[in-house]
């Protein structure tokens, strides 16, 4: 298993793209599978996860050409749906979350498919009831299989329906909005997550041919069309990656231009960091981070501690949460860290403090920072990156610490952020990946 190690203290200096969004990315490769028609999707992640998920529509006897590294050109003339039933299907998409979302086209197309437990980030219990009962009330007959933990879903001709989901899910919006695009009659989906990666799938799939409204909003209508056609769609840039290096300045001190961020795209996550006390500058579609010594983490009007906490878009990803926790370490003041979505997303704090930094771990929710102001350093530790977000958290922790620091398990890094170590090396970081 790779590590890196890494040397901290480094003032880092320049310019640095975000990747295409991984988590639009995973939803847009599963709907290359609802047309016959050549599919071209740019801007594409260098990442484990979508690597995989490439890999496995491959697998599925999907023609798939990668003229470029970031450009990727798909037919799905034909599908192996039993493919899914394999031991190397299973292994695979194990793996990842995304491939949650291939069972909505494939069950629109071919009225058949089979849902292994999917992978991901292991940041708590991560149900499927959401899509299962979505699908059951558009006519789909599903069986659990409790050994194989796999579903099996089956069904003549999805029929358009009202849904009323009982949590606004992101994976589980876009496969009913793949389920519905193809099925009889009209769908209603109330309750559907509408962040930027929905709109762009509903943009992309209305592109293909399919009827949607609604788009941006909580409340999608969708008419059911008979087939779609081939587009060509591109990626947004990954905001979770733009929050990061938003974070990864003010750790260590460095003024950083972020280009290309697709600016109109971030909700609340600009205000957000500005309530640490953060400076930044929207120009044009880049963000300019000056060189900040110290940053002051705002109160709330009435004088009491600033909490942020995630919630489903337009308010923060719980996605976030675990880079502005570790650069609360460093500012003026303190905060409440509250992650309502995921029970077991904060536990990286132990490391953090380990490094010298002051927080409280109240439960396994939330935990209380109190800044240190930069009156002391962190301190270079040996630590285990558990999922890919406190995995970068640690990253940005160790690139602003004395000393050396060695973090394992940077597969987890890997999953999300494309090529990082050389990326932030351009920068001026030192980060050595070791085999
Ligand atoms: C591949 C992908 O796109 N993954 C993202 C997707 O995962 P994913 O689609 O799996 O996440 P869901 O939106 O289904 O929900 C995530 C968790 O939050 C809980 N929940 C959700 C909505 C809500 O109003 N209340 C609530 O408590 C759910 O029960 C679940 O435990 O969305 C998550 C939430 O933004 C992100 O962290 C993941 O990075
Ligand atoms: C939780 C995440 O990913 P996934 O849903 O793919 O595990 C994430 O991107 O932070």
């Amino acid at each position: 298993m790779s590590t890196f190690e890494i040397r901290g203290g480094k003032q880092l200096h320049g310019s640095i793209q975000p990747q295409g969004a991984k988590n639009e990315a995973l939803q847009i490769l599963c709907a290359v599978l609802l047309t016959k028609e050549k599919v071209t999707i740019t801007n594409i992640p260098d990442i484990l996860d979508v690597n995989m998920l490439i890999e496995l529509i491959g697998d599925l006897g999907v023609e798939v050409e990668r003229p470029q590294r970031d450009t990727c050109v798909f037919q799905a003339k034909y599908v192996n749906v039993d493919f899914l039933q394999s031991k190397e299907y299973k292994a695979k998409s194990g793996k990842l979350r995304g491939a949650v979302m291939l069972a909505g086209p494939l069950i629109a197309r071919y009225g058949k498919t089979y849902l292994p437990q999917p992978g991901g980030d292991k940041i708590g219990r991560r149900r499927l009831d959401t899509h299962i009962r979505g699908f059951e009330k558009m006519g789909v007959k599903f069986d659990y299989d409790h050994e194989g933990k796999e579903f099996i879903l089956t069904a003549d001709k999805l029929k358009g329906t009202y849904l009323l989901l009982e949590e606004p899910s992101v994976t589980g919006t876009a496969n009913m909005v793949m389920a519905a695009v193809l099925a009889d009659g009209n769908t209603t989906i109330y309750n559907a997550a509408c962040e930027p990666y929905v709109q762009q799938l509903c943009k992309m799939l209305n592109n293909m041919g399919a009827k949607i409204k609604g788009i941006g909003s909580n409340l999608l209508e969708i008419e059911g069309v008979e087939s779609l056609h081939g587009c060509e769609h591109r990626l947004l840039a990954d905001m979770i990656e733009t929050g990061s290096f938003i974070a990864l300045a003010a750790m260590t001190q460095s003024e950083i231009t972020i280009t290309d961020a697709d600016v109109n795209d971030l909700g609340l996550m600009l205000d957000t960091f500005m309530r640490f006390g953060i400076q930044l500058e929207v120009q044009g579609n880049d963000i300019f981070i000056p060189q900040q010594d110290h940053y002051r983490i705002q109160n709330f009007i009435d004088g009491s501690i600033l909490t942020v906490y995630d919630h489903p878009w337009p308010g923060v990803s719980p996605d976030l949460l675990s880079v502005m926790l570790v650069m609360a370490t460093q500012a003026k003041g303190n905060v409440l860290i509250h992650q309502k979505m995921f029970e077991s997303r904060l536990f990286f704090v132990d490391k953090l403090i380990e490094m010298g930094a002051q927080i409280v771990l109240c439960d396994p929710h939330r935990a209380v920072v109190m800044g240190l102001n930069r009156q002391s350093n962190l301190r270079g530790i040996r630590m285990s990156s558990p999922d890919i977000r406190a995995g970068v958290a640690l990253l940005i922790a160790a690139l602003s610490a004395e000393g050396k620091s060695i973090i394992e398990n940077i597969d987890q890094i890997d999953r999300g952020y494309q090529n990082i170590d050389t990326r932030l090396n351009a920068l001026g970081a030192d980060i050595r990946r070791m085999a």
